[in-house]
Order: C-alpha cells, then sequence, then structure tokens
C-alpha cells in the first residue's frame, strides 16, 4: 500500500506514543525500528520510523533523519511529519531544529511549522509558551530531566539557536480563528522569510484546527496530538483506501517484566506504587559502572516471569546527580541503558512475553536488544501510550513503551491487567 504520511520520531517512546494516536482513527499503522535496511515493500498508509536521536550528536542525528526521509519518499509518502517530545526536549543545539532544517532542505520546502502541544496530557502553548499542567515548561519537574534537563519556557527562544532561518509565532488568538486565518499568518510570515513557525494551542480542537489548516504542507513538525487529525482530514480528502484497515492482535504468554530506567516525577511515583506488589531490584549506576550486571542478573534468575518483577534504577534527582557526578552524565546513563537492555534479553530468554518499559531512551536500548525490527499497534494503555506487538528471537512479544511523563501511577499494572483481559 502506498504510504501517504512518512514519520520520522526522535525516539521510541515517542514513536509508539504517535502509532498510537494515529491508530486511534483505525488505521493500520506500521512502526519500524531505525531505517529499514531494505527497501520499502509492504508498506502501510501510516508509517514511522522510530530512531534514537533526541540526545545523539547533530550530524548523527541528521544523517539518520535524512535517511528514514528518503526510506519514506521510496515508500510513496508525500507528507512527512517530524515528532519531537511533547516537552520540546532538546540540547542546546538540536535536535529539533536542525533535523528539521534537514527535512525541509530535502523536500524543498520554505517554510514548516512547530507544535509539540499535547493537551490530553497537559501540555499546552500559549504566546509561545510551553506549559505542562498548569507550570511553565522550565519549572516543571522536566528542569531535572537526566539528560535534556528544560530550564527555558519559550519555544521560540529555545528554537532560535538551534535553527539558521527566522522564526515566528501564530498564537492563540489566530489559531482560534481557524484554518484560513493560520493559513494567512503563515503567508504573512513567509513574506517576511520566516520559515519556522510555532503554533500556540491549548487544546484539542485548535489543534483540529491546525491541522486541517496545514494538511498539505509537506513537512509538519511536532508532537503525537498534532498528528492525531490527520487521518480523518486524509480521509475527507479521499486520499485513505478502504482497506486501510486494522490489524487484529496475536497471543500473547504470560510471563512479564517491568523495567524502568525514567527518572520522571511520574515514573518515580508508578515505580514505588509497583514495587510494593512485586518483587522489584533496583539498579545504582554506581556499582553497575564498578561491579558490572552480576548482581541483577543473579537476582533476575530467581524470579518466575510470571510473577511480573520489576528492575529499575528511576531514582530521585539527587541520586541522579551523585551518579553523573561520579561517572559522568553520558556514562551514568549508559550504564543503566546497558543493564536494562542485557536483562531484557535474560527475562525473555526466561519466559517474559509482556515487557512494559519506562522511558525513551530505555525503550530505545531494550528494544534494540531484543532484535525488533517493526511492531504492530494495539490497544491504546492511558493516552500517548499503546500496547505494540512484534517478535524477538522468534517469539511473539508484546512491548509497552512509556515515556517518562504518561499514565497515572497504577499504569504498571494497568498495562498488563489490559493485555490479560484481551
Ligand atoms: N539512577 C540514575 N542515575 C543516572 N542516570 C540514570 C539513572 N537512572 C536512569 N538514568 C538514565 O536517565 C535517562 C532517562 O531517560 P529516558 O529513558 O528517556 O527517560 P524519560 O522517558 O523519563 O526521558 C536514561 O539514559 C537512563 O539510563
Ligand atoms: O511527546 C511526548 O511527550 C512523548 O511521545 C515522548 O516523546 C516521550 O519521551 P520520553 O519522555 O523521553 O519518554
Amino acid at each position: 500500500m502506498t504510504t501517504l504520511l512518512g514519520c520520522i520520531a526522535d525516539d521510541f517512546t515517542g514513536a509508539t506514543d504517535l502509532a498510537g494516536l494515529l491508530a486511534r482513527s483505525g488505521v493500520r499503522v506500521s512502526l519500524r525500528i531505525g531505517v529499514p535496511e531494505t527497501p520499502p515493500t509492504e508498506t502501510a498508509s501510516f508509517e514511522v520510523i522510530a530512531l534514537k536521536t533526541r540526545t545523539a550528536p547533530v550530524s548523527e542525528a541528521v544523517a539518520q533523519c535524512r535517511a528514514a526521509l528518503s526510506w519514506l519518499r521510496e515508500a510513496g509518502a508525500q507528507r512527512f511529519f517530524w515528532k519531537y517530545c511533547s516537552t520540546f526536549d532538546s540540547t542546546a543545539e538540536g535536535n529539533i531544529g536542525p533535523v528539521a532544517e534537514a527535512l525541509m532542505a530535502d523536500l524543498g520546502v520554505d517554510q514548516t511549522i512547530y507544535c509539540p502541544a499535547f493537551p490530553e496530557n497537559g501540555r499546552s502553548i500559549f504566546m509561545g509558551t510551553l506549559f505542562v499542567g498548569e507550570q511553565p515548561l522550565a519549572e516543571s519537574p522536566m528542569k531535572d530531566h537526566p539528560l535534556t534537563p528544560m530550564r527555558d519556557s519559550n519555544l521560540m527562544r529555545l528554537l532560535a539557536p538551534q535553527v539558521t532561518g527566522k522564526t515566528g509565532l501564530v498564537n492563540r488568538l489566530t489559531v482560534a480563528r481557524g484554518p484560513a486565518a493560520i493559513r494567512g499568518t503563515l503567508q504573512k510570515l513567509a513574506g517576511q522569510g520566516v520559515a519556522h513557525v510555532i503554533l500556540d494551542a491549548v487544546a484539542d480542537e485548535d489543534l483540529q484546527q491546525i491541522a486541517a489548516a496545514c494538511q498539505t504542507m509537506r513537512l509538519l513538525t511536532g508532537g503525537s496530538a498534532l498528528a492525531m487529525p490527520l487521518p480523518g482530514l486524509y480521509a475527507a480528502e479521499g486520499l485513505l483506501p478502504q482497506n486501510a484497515g486494522s490489524f487484529s492482535t496475536p497471543a500473547i504468554g504470560d510471563g512479564a517484566i517491568v523495567l524502568s530506567g525514567s527518572c520522571s516525577a511520574m515514573t518515580r511515583a508508578q515505580v514505588a506504587t509497583y514495587a510494593q506488589g512485586a518483587p522489584s531490584h533496583r539498579l545504582d549506576p554506581i556499582h553497575l559502572a564498578r561491579a558490572g550486571t552480576g548482581d541483577a542478573k543473579a537476582w533476575l534468575a530467581q524470579q518466575e516471569m510470571n510473577a511480573a518483577p520489576i528492575v529499575y534504577a528511576t531514582a530521585e534527582p539527587e541520586d541522579v546527580r551523585a551518579a553523573q557526578t561520579e561517572l559522568g552524565t553520558e556514562a551514568a546513563g549508559a550504564v543503566v541503558e546497558a543493564a536494562l537492555a542485557e536483562l531484557a534479553v535474560l527475562a525473555r530468554d526466561q519466559g517474559a512475553r509482556r515487557f512494559v518499559v519506562a522511558g525513551g531512551e530505555t525503550s530505545g536500548a531494550v528494544t534494540q536488544a531484543l532484535g525488533v525490527t517493526q511492531l504492530d499497534i494495539g490497544a491504546e494503555i492511558a493516552p500517548g501510550v499503546p500496547w505494540t506487538y512484534c517478535t524477538s528471537a522468534g517469539q511473539q512479544i508484546a512491548l509497552a513503551l512509556k515515556s517518562g511523563n504518561f499514565g497515572t501511577e497504577g499504569f504498571f499494572a494497568e498495562a498488563l491487567t489490559l493485555l490479560e483481559r484481551r
């Protein structure tokens, strides 16, 4: 099937979030892990390529995203979506802006839009300022993120240093006036040479108006919620074939494991809740760096996968800072990611078939270690977190890749229960 929308996501939880929101429309969404090594053959109307580029060096992120774009164009896509985090997670150099500029250059477009708003999960944008719930981004727990601490809430100030072109804003007052007003302002800004336009959105209705105004643009950028209206809009354009449809859920074995490398406020609460009722093992990055994974592997070997144990490195901000001071930020993250990836493979070999993974970088490491290349999208557990299905070493498995900030306190148990009921 010819691909209508080709999407590139900068991390794995972001990719499943996007795929899940597109799949709400009932269309089949295919998610590839990394840029496929073979040319596109059996493609879906909506293709998402998951990359692990959020904190990669700029040149590497740009090269991977351009390769993904090229594969998606080969699959027939004419329109593209660059998905990044609803909290605009990025470093001072990128990679949101540099990737957008590279994709624009490859597609020959002069302007694109940026809208990370995800109202259902409390992310809204007003006058260019990004809010998490009622707090400006830089006052939210995102200020303490281990890899991308967000210390400014103004999207124009965050984006401007990441791009070479001019930045501008379509504010909420214009967005509320609907697609014609939005298009008019975008054209006016284009006349002033503004290439990178941030759009305010505080509710799903705003995103619907923005998507309707911009659905024919070759490149859109933003959070998953901006893409959610696109299948409906494409159907109204007569672009969606009748048989674009869905996929049937496979049977999955009972063994389960929860792996958490996210240190977000929500994940900390989720780990504390789940660990009260399940076997748990905490990973300490300093111990891992000195002594390796021997203790963790020995603990795991004694666990029944039917008891759905949890292994976590999730820690309070002061403990994360202590590990980073001792090991360096990158090395502290890497040692945890490598340990959780190794344990995921051992758990699979011990019979785990359902994997709940918390954290975007963590999910990338685990999914890659499990040798997964493609995911089908199933039921949504919480807004932006679907169950996904794939094979690993010849076994049918299910993965729930949870963004650090998503879900409520009972998420881990809820995820496993939802799968049991199906
Ligand atoms: N105790 C810890 N100390 C330092 N870094 C940690 C610790 N626990 C996890 N990390 C690292 O923090 C990062 C969390 O990022 P990620 O998995 O993307 O979570 P989130 O989805 O919350 O952003 C990962 O690189 C992880 O390995
Ligand atoms: O847009 C979002 O918030 C998520 O889809 C996302 O990108 C998740 O990133 P992590 O919080 O790093 O898991």
